[in-house]
């Protein structure tokens, strides 16, 4: 960041890879002296982004950070979801939680939020420094035993625990702060809609929540693709195709229970629209991905290359020939500009992409069975299917893109 020499902006840089360390510590400790010198007259004003639970921690006394960040990466490595992990770091912090609010009362708190949770959720987002929690330290101590760590926490993690109960964790007044998200993954899908609508797309947002493992989000897409694709054909025989597919779609989203997406309602409208439009489905989310393999990648690259193998699968089955006659495009990219440790921000891809990469020797499941997406994408046709945008410098998430369209429409 570029500062004029007598500006009165004071930049502090911390948490590298995402972790928090003593840079980070200072920059909170010297946030928390502001907030407390400040008085009935001042008003705080807290931007708060994806990323910020790293960049501000302040363990409550006895807990040290070297603590408090091991009991964190030992959630994060036994795939405790965000919403546990900073339940935990709330607790454990001055600032986290609401502690930067409290921190500054009298002042008016004026917090501008942009969301990197799936659903907003105000108080986890970044572990909600202006927020009160929602959490009890009964819920820390059902995430500490679900995750068999409650034998082994630092009787400092312990102390600050129990201790929680009558103190930090109490609800206090907030009546001084006003929280309000102005950036999400929903306003994100919203302005793609725009722009999409203005190329000519009939566009629909499927959900900003979209969750579950990657090979089975593929598979959802892939169905959806295969039944939109079948809903203009006529006769006994497709309309029998059109059910087992919708079966198989209505199972999928049984299973990953993502809220919010109703495909029947998505294929209802797009039936109701005019015919023969090109077709664009947003979606938005995050993926997981069960690391199996030692390649490099991101979840959106992987969604990218599964939902390509699954088209291409689905074209040698009776309902999938039907692909045959529409060019679809599918694209997911994180909105920070990062997917995985890479320097790619997604990829896209098509129902011709396997056929294609095998042409050129490259066997896709292979790849995928590595967890390698981003050395496909960058072998593969020079790289032309990554998405390259270079850091964002925000994260509202990640965007998925699905484009129909007629050949020869
Ligand atoms: N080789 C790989 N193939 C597929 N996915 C991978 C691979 N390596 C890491 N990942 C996934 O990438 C995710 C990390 O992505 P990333 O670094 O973009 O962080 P993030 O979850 O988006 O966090 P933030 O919100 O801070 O950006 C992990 O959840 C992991 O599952
Ligand atoms: O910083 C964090 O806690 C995550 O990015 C979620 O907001």
């Amino acid at each position: 960041m570029l500062l004029k020499p007598q500006s009165r902006i004071q930049v502090m840089e911390g948490a590298k890879h995402n972790l928090p360390d003593r840079a980070a510590l200072k920059a909170a400790n010297a946030i928390r002296d502001l907030a407390e010198g400040l008085t009935a007259g001042d008003l705080l004003l807290v931007l708060i982004s994806g990323g910020g639970s790293a960049l501000l921690p302040a363990p409550i006394p006895p807990v040290t950070l070297e603590e408090k960040e091991t009991i964190t990466r030992l959630l994060a490595s036994k795939g405790a979801t965000i919403h546990e992990l900073n339940t935990i770091r709330k607790a454990l912090s001055l600032l986290k939680g609401g502690g930067l609010a409290r921190a500054a009362y009298p002042a008016q708190v004026l917090s501008l939020i942009l969301s990197d949770v799936i659903g907003d959720p105000l108080d986890i987002i970044a572990s909600g420094p202006t927020v009160a929690s929602s959490h009890s330290t009964q819920d820390c101590f059902h995430i500490l035993t679900r995750y068999n760590m409650l034998d082994t926490l630092p009787q400092s993690v312990q102390t600050v625990l129990s201790g929680s109960a009558t103190g930090h964790n109490t609800p206090k007044d907030y009546s001084h702060v006003f929280n309000v998200v102005i950036g999400s993954n929903r306003l994100a899908l919203e302005e793609a809609r725009c722009q999409a609508e203005e190329l000519g797309y009939l566009t629909l947002v499927l959900s900003d929540a979209v969750c579950g493992e990657v090979s089975t989000v593929a598979r959802l897409y892939s169905l959806l693709i295969q039944l939109i694709c079948l809903s203009t054909a006529r006769g006994a025989r497709t309309d029998l195709l059109k059910d087992k597919v919708e079966a198989a779609l209505s199972g999928l989203e049984a299973q990953l229970a993502i809220p919010g997406l109703n495909c029947t309602h998505a294929l209802k409208a797009l039936q109701e629209s005019q015919a023969g439009r090109p077709v664009c489905l947003l979606a938005g989310g995050e993926t997981t991905v069960q690391l199996r393999g030692s390649g490099k990648g991101g979840r959106n690259q992987e969604l990218a290359l599964r939902v390509a193998l699954e088209l291409h699968r689905a074209k040698s089955t009776e309902a999938g020939s039907f692909l045959e006659k529409y060019e679809i495009m599918f694209l997911s990219g994180g909105t920070d500009g990062q997917d995985g440790p890479t320097e790619a921000a997604g990829a896209f891809s098509s129902q011709e992409l396997v056929r294609e990469a095998e042409q050129e020797g490259f066997n896709v499941e292979t790849f995928l069975s590595n967890n390698d997406s981003y050395t496909f994408f960058t072998e593969f046709q020079k790289g032309r299917h990554l998405l390259m945008t270079g850091l964002t410098g925000t994260n509202v998430m990640d965007v998925h893109a699905i484009l129909i369209r007629a050949k020869g429409g």
